[in-house]
């Protein structure tokens, strides 16, 4: 597995009495080179869960267990400071953190932090701008003279430098105009599905993502309230509601036409064009096209 947890909690604590317990008793299973989600409302718990995995944050009861490190209360792991290396943060807004004057310097600066040569640091800046699809005369820009996209994943890329084998991301896309956002998906995607990297993903919002992760986990009130494939949530979407989160487009007007046209028994269409190929394929005309409709899963 490349993160698993075992009744973990995790409580906030202050030196007066006051309390306040983030997460409960969770159980959670992450197998390597797939794309999570995780969402839920505000407050649900998704940032502290998120720095549970590179231990940042160590569980106030259970035990956490990523990649060969384990971690749980009071215990100090030599291996800890490696495994921030193996596990990449990226917090929300992270050209936030970027802060040297050229974006080249800031990509470089933390392999070099973990014990990487000058030479090898920079040849995993290159490889990095180059996963992250930016051109690397950039290298020598200003950070600030980026554009919004360009900052993020230029951002991101600060932290792909560094090789991680899992990249655990704060709502990466907020902000972003819908082609950006769509394009940084895109990207993600390939990291997980090319590199074999382990990708983790924060949202609030999950019409653009949802097909495209392997799993799903919803957070109500530090509780996983569902955990389980985009399909099987494309089947109840209810249970977003329930979390607070609001049901994608295309899976609202989805479940309309399954119940007017008695498809409750298909597996859900997720995007836009998926659900288009359903529609077509319904009118007399495309019939034909029906069973590929189908095939294409609805993705
Ligand atoms: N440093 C802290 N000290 C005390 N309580 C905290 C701290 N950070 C978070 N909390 C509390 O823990 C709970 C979970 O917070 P967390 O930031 O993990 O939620 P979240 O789902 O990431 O929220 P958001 O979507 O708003 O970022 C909230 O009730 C929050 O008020």
């Amino acid at each position: 597995m490349a993160v698993e947890l075992q009744q973990v909690s995790y409580t906030y604590a202050d030196r007066s009495l006051w309390r306040h317990t983030a997460l409960h008793k969770l159980d959670l299973h992450i197998k390597p080179g797939t794309m999570v989600g995780i969402a839920g409302a505000t407050g649900s718990g998704k940032s502290t869960l998120l720095q549970l995995f590179n231990g940042i944050l160590k569980p106030t009861e259970g035990k956490v267990r990523v990649l060969d490190v384990t971690i749980q209360a009071g215990e100090k792991s030599p291996k800890l400071l490696g495994l921030r290396r193996r596990v990449g943060l990226v917090f929300q807004f992270p050209e936030q953190q970027m802060f040297e004057d050229t974006v080249e310097k800031d990509l470089i600066f933390g392999p070099q932090n973990f014990g990487m040569s000058p030479e090898e640091a920079k040849q995993r800046a290159a490889q990095a701008m180059e996963d992250m699809g930016l051109p690397l005369e950039l290298l020598q820009r200003n950070p600030f003279r980026l554009s919004g996209g360009q900052m993020r994943k230029a951002a991101i890329a600060s932290v792909l430098a560094m090789d991680p084998e899992v990249l655990v991301l704060d709502e990466p896309t907020a902000t972003l105009d819908p082609v950006s956002r769509g394009e940084l998906i895109t990207l993600l995607e390939r990291l997980c599905r090319e590199q074999g990297r382990t990708i983790i993903i924060v949202t609030h919002r999950m019409d653009e993502l949802l097909p495209f992760a392997d799993s799903w986990l919803l957070l109500k009130d530090g509780a996983i309230t569902f955990e389980g494939s985009p399909q099987a949530l494309g089947q109840d979407p209810s249970v977003l509601e329930r979390c607070g989160l609001t049901v994608p487009q295309s899976l609202r007007y989805w479940h309309a036409l399954a119940s007017r046209f008695g498809l409750e028994h298909e597996r859900p269409c997720l995007t836009a064009a998926s659900l288009a190929a359903r529609i077509a394929a319904l009118s007399p005309a495309g019939a034909g096209n029906s069973a590929s409709a189908r095939e294409e899963g609805c993705r």
